[in-house]
């Protein structure tokens, strides 16, 4: 009998081939397939998001002896390439986990960083969120690692008290709260201490206890300390019988060279198929459902191209500025702390062709097609903003460099808007606009698809002047208040003939009473399941460093003065200059929006 287990919260389904009989369909509830030894067995295994079906064939001979054990567990990340391939009995048992009675695998979390901004605010809360949903594996065991001095109760108390996150008014959540901070450990170290991390491991070893340990580090600490980290856990805290994973948080360095410095420095202690490097755009659910858009629709199918669509927006605006970040952005500015990376990462997945399947390398080399069909960006298409103090209804909002830790002089950029352009036939000629923000007049997120106008419109007449008012829009809202609303053009109620532009919407809080889950909890989740999708392979980031590095450096070098635009404001009237060189209208702008 083997067994193949799954995490509850995302089911897998089992097809088996036994013998060369009938394929049988298994639910993953019940994901145990009986075989009699000795048996020749082919064995499908296909997750909800992976259509393509991921063969593990059972050799001859081997396996079936192996078969007559009660148990074996199988865990998905076993399978390289599709195929679990084992000489020796002793082979299988190693790989599979399987040894005697001590028959499943553990997982431990190492948030290295944990006394930060990132861990307290996203980490932990996505941490719990996905214990709530019984997503973790039976045996996990999450140690926060930092140099700050805390104890495991001390931890577990600045855990509880920012645990703020979906869960928080749900049945149960403080029993939960409980049993999960239970499963939280602290360990103090220093980043680059091998010693520490020895340290580390002979505890993690304990909680372990025997099983395969599987590990994953979460490095949520300045990009400076990246390698030093890197080096000591891998070297001094690997697993030696399960997989290690590091999941690296932006920023992937501040330039091609940089970044390539990064890469190369990392890949001398970790291989590519380790490193998860996060962009937690990638994991926002209306992200998600960009390619359920367009490859699962007939009706949006064969308009996504020059021929239908006019333009494309990439928006992205918050309405505070870098407050308590500003040494960090100082160094970075919105088009290393946005654009390359988040609003580009949106921009290859919409533009991408058709994927051989929905297996993480097939979109990953689409996505990377379109990063290398870009056209190089000018100077002359980027306009940069940065933000002054104001004040309104008697408060007064600072202005970007009031920041104690930003330079009174600084050139920085706060805003940015670009015109982009895929240079390959499908999107040839088709700008996409970029606009990113902080301290501006709303909090937003979304991508806006200008469609072109009805050719030989018979009601331009009722439109009055303003064609683009007649344009059809397809609005994809990834935040606040997730949203896919398309406008039209209808005819208003009566007698006359006036006509009117209404939106045909998906509002997410209408349609499902269901909690759309942090876009971290679906990378970690991800991460803990080896599934590589929405993390980002080298040779994609060498691309987006490739797209803004000269326009980066042309920037820093020429000194360009950011153009002023108020705290609160829509931003540098620049942008508006920009797009109009397009004939573009920033579709935010408008009245119904
Ligand atoms: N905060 C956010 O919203 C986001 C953050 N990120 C990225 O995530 C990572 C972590 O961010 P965040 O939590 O804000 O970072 P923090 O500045 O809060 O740093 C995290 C921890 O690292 C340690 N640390 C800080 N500075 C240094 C230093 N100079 N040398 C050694 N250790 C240091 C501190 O722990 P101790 O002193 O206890 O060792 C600190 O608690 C960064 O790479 C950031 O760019 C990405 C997206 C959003
Ligand atoms: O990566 C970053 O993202 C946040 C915005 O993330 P969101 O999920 O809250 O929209 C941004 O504030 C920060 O500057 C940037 O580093």
């Amino acid at each position: 009998m083997a067994a193949f287990s799954a995490t509850h919260c995302r089911s897998y389904s089992y097809s088996a081939s036994i013998n060369g009989g009938q394929t049988q369909r298994f639910a993953s509830s019940s994901s145990f397939l009986r075989l009699s030894a000795p048996a020749k067995a082919k064995v499908f295994l296909q997750s909800p998001r992976n259509s393509q079906q991921t063969a593990i064939l059972m050799q001859d001979g081997v396996v079936a002896t192996e078969l007559t054990h009660e148990e074996i567990e199988t865990p998905k990340e076993k399978l390289k390439d599709g195929l679990l391939s084992f000489t020796s009995a002793k082979e299988w048992d190693v790989k599979t986990g399987f040894d005697g009675n001590e028959n499943e695998s553990s997982v431990s979390i190492t948030v290295v960083g944990a006394s930060g901004d990132l861990a307290k605010k996203k980490i932990f809360p996505a941490l719990f969120a996905l214990y709530y949903e019984d997503c973790l594996p039976k045996h996990f065991t999450i140690y926060g690692y930092a140099r700050s001095k805390m104890t495991d109760a001390e931890l577990r108390n600045m855990v509880s008290k920012t645990l703020t996150c979906r869960i928080d008014k749900r049945e149960n959540c403080s029993e939960k709260m409980d049993q999960f901070l239970k499963r939280c450990f602290y360990h103090s170290g220093q980043y680059d201490s091998e010693d520490n991390f020895s340290q580390l491991d002979k505890k993690l070893k304990k909680h372990e206890g025997g099983r395969v340990s599987n590990r994953l580090f979460y490095l949520s600490i300045p990009p400076n300390i990246f390698t030093e980290a890197v080096k000591c856990a891998s070297l001094s805290a690997s697993s030696y019988n399960g997989w290690t994973r590091v999941i690296v948080e932006k920023p992937f360095g501040r330039d091609s060279e940089s970044s390539a410095a990064l890469t190369k420095t990392l890949k001398q202690y970790l291989a590519e198929d380790q490193i998860f490097r996060i962009d937690h755009y990638l994991g926002k659910e209306l992200v998600e459902n960009l390619s359920v858009l367009w490859f699962a629709n007939l009706i949006f199918e064969p308009l996504w191209s020059r021929r239908y669509i006019r333009n494309v927006q990439l928006i992205f605006s918050e309405d505070f500025g870098t407050e308590g970040r500003g040494g960090y952005f100082d160094n970075y500015g919105i088009i290393r702390d946005i654009m390359q990376n988040h609003l580009l990462q949106i921009l290859a997945l919409f533009a991408m062709e058709t994927p051989v399947s929905l297996d993480a390398e097939d979109i990953r080399n689409e996505k990377v097609k379109v990063l290398r069909s870009m056209r190089p960006l000018r100077l002359e298409d980027v306009v940069v903003g940065q933000y002054k103090s104001r004040s309104r209804g008697g408060v007064t909002y600072p202005s970007y460099t009031d920041d104690k830790t930003v330079p009174k002089d600084s050139l920085t950029p706060t805003f940015a808007a670009a015109a982009l352009f895929i240079d390959n036939a499908r999107w040839d000629g088709v700008p996409f606009l970029m606009k990113a923000g902080k301290a501006l007049h709303d909090r937003r997120a979304e991508i806006r698809v200008q469609f072109r106008h009805v050719p030989g419109n018979l009601y331009n007449r009722n439109f009055g002047t303003d064609l683009d008012r007649a344009t059809n829009e397809l609005v994809i809202r990834v935040q606040p208040g997730e949203a896919i609303f398309l406008k039209i053009n209808n005819k208003v109620p009566g007698l006359g003939m006036r006509l009117d532009r209404s939106n045909l919407n998906l509002h997410y809080a209408a349609r499902y009473s269901k909690e759309i889950p942090d876009a971290y909890e679906r990378l970690l989740l991800d991460a803990i399941e080896g599934e590589r999708r929405l993390f980002i392979r080298s040779d994609e980031l060498d691309a987006a460093w490739a797209l803004f590095t000269p326009v980066l450096a042309e920037l820093e070098e020429k000194k360009i003065i950011p153009e002023s635009y108020p705290y609160g404001s829509r931003g540098p009237v620049g942008a508006h200059y920009l797009a109009a060189r397009y004939n573009v209208r920033w579709g935010d702008l408008d009245i119904e929006q």
